[in-house]
């Protein structure tokens, strides 16, 4: 029920090999070690370092702030937590658009200085080149298609995507580059089914139905964690915002009366 795909560590060839397997893939985000132990704990099939941390970690609007340095060092700290799930680490914003040739120094110094197996690129036509450039450097890479949200200001805003030529011709062009593996975010459910029918690659969706090969949730949005944020896309498994301001609130009302610390919490 919880165990990931694999007994031993999953890799990119697993979590690919799963497609039509009549087993849904499981990723989510995670941004630092604590975590990342508790997702890979869980059994999640991959961990996500995204860099929707500029968004719940950093507080900024969008993810556009958020510089190589910081991803690098965000998936450092959530490899220390992880002992099976497959790690993929989000190129951010302005790291991989200006060249093939800057895609792939930026994917393999992220690779190669924090551990991780694989990086994601957003975008499909026009990326397509960067990521065939990654691929036949030895980078496996996940795409990602439909609300590119690195793209916001062009697309005017977190919208639903909704034009069938245009996102069948992105997926199948990064199919075509090498991806292994596709996140489809914010597209309408029959179309989604549709792309994952089209092509041989897993499609992990975020707002883009069932019919996906597997989904994937931002932590702090599948726990209560994100204040103010709840999308049609996102369930909360949990209330952790309210639990933690509850628990927070208690531990401010025993230091103001004097019931902590008790002669139990002290040295004596
Ligand atoms: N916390 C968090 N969760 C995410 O899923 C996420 C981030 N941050 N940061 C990066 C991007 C931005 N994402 C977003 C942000 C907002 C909407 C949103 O507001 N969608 C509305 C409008 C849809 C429409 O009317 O077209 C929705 O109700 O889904 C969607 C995706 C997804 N990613
Ligand atoms: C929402 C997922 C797919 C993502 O790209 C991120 O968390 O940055
Ligand atoms: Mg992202």
């Amino acid at each position: 029920m919880s165990s990931p795909l694999t007994s031993r560590p999953v890799t990119v060839p697993d979590f690919r090999a799963a497609k039509g397997q009549g087993r849904k893939l499981v990723v989510v985000t995670a941004y630092d070690y604590t975590s990342a132990y508790w997702c890979d704990a869980a059994g999640v099939d991959a961990i996500l370092v995204g860099d929707s941390l500029g968004m719940v970690v950093q507080g900024h609007s969008t993810a556009l702030p958020v510089t190589l340095g910081q991803m690098i060092y965000h998936t450092r700290c959530v490899m220390r937590g992880v002992r099976q799930a497959l790690v993929i680490a989000d190129l951010p914003f302005l790291s991989y658009q200006i060249s093939p040739a800057q895609a792939v120094r930026s994917a393999g110094k992220l690779l190669k200085s924090s551990g991780a197996q694989a990086v994601k690129l957003e975008g499909g036509v026009r990326t397509a080149p960067m990521i065939r450039a990654c691929v036949q450097a030895g980078i496996p890479v996940m795409g990602h298609v439909g609300l590119t949200p690195q793209s916001v200001h062009q697309l005017g805003g977190f919208r639903v995507q909704r034009d069938r030529d245009a996102l069948l011709a992105d997926a199948q062009a990064i199919v075509e580059a090498g991806v292994f593996a596709v996140v489809l975010e914010s597209i309408p459910a029959a179309l989604a089914a549709e792309i994952t029918a089209a092509i041989p690659v897993p499609t992990i969706g975020i707002g883009a139905g069932s019919q996906c090969d597997g989904q994937v949730l931002v932590f702090h949005d599948l726990l209560g964690l994100y204040p103010d944020f709840q999308p049609k896309f996102v369930k909360r498994y949990a209330d952790l915002g309210n639990t933690i301001k509850a628990a927070i609130e208690t531990f401010c009302h025993d230091v103001r009366s004097g019931a902590f610390p008790t002669p139990q919490h002290s040295f004596r």
